[in-house]
């Protein structure tokens, strides 16, 4: 299972973060990443860490004051891009825009989406995995794979009737082992989580906590 952590710009240490990210990393079965801030992912990568960024935008070199260039996250260390996080929501043009962009730059790219229909359109544009998250749940400590499971499952089948290729994550409230081993069983070959890491007193424990069962 893909274990992707996202920072968000929660006041963490990004640099102690992605170390607890790479040492769980090495004990366990699941593969486990970290999304800092694009102005982190240098330090970040540095530890070792498997990093991702945030954000791309749709974009090439040029003219394009206060953009993120995909190329510029790989040079700095990021192997992978989340694109249209519900915080960060785009056009569906501009998602298709910065998936190509992504693969341009040799990103794996995972595209959020709120719901089963958005899940399909994203999953049309060519993404390496989608992440279905409902907005409300996000950063309430609810799990979506325990709140809302129809949404992970139908999410799963709207992806698999457009591309079975592209993996399905869940995100939103994720937190717990326990919530992680409902996203697997109810198809989703990931998850996608923030608060639960990031705002904890100790993200080594929480993070330990989350992959035990997987
Ligand atoms: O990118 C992560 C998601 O928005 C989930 O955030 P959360 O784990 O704080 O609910």
């Amino acid at each position: 299972m893909f274990v992707l952590v996202n920072l968000k710009t929660y006041p963490c240490d990004p640099v102690a973060v992605a170390e607890a990210v790479r040492d769980v990393n090495e004990s366990t079965a699941a593969r486990v990443a970290v999304a800092p801030q694009a102005a982190h992912l240098e330090r970040v990568a540095e530890t070792g860490a498997e990093t991702w960024a945030q954000h791309v935008d749709p974009i090439d070199y040029g003219s394009n004051t206060g953009h993120t260039l995909a190329e510029s996250v790989a040079e700095a260390g990021a192997v992978g891009t989340l694109v249209n996080h519900s915080e960060q929501r785009l056009k569906l043009a501009d998602v298709d825009g910065a998936v190509r962009a992504a693969e341009r730059a040799g990103l794996e790219t995972v595209v959020c989406a709120n719901n089963p229909a958005q899940i399909g359109a994203a999953a049309a544009l060519g993404p390496d995995a989608v992440a279905v998250e409902p907005p409300e749940l996000i950063g309430t400590g609810t799990p979506v794979s325990q709140a809302d499971p129809d949404i992970v499952e139908d999410a799963v089948e709207a992806a698999q009737a457009v591309d079975t290729d592209v993996s399905v994550l869940c995100g939103a409230g994720i937190s717990t082992g326990e919530d992680a081993v409902a996203a697997g069983d109810l198809g989703a070959e990931g998850v996608l989580l923030a608060s639960g890491v990031a705002k904890a007193d100790d993200p080594t424990a929480a993070l330990e906590d989350l992959v035990e069962p997987l």
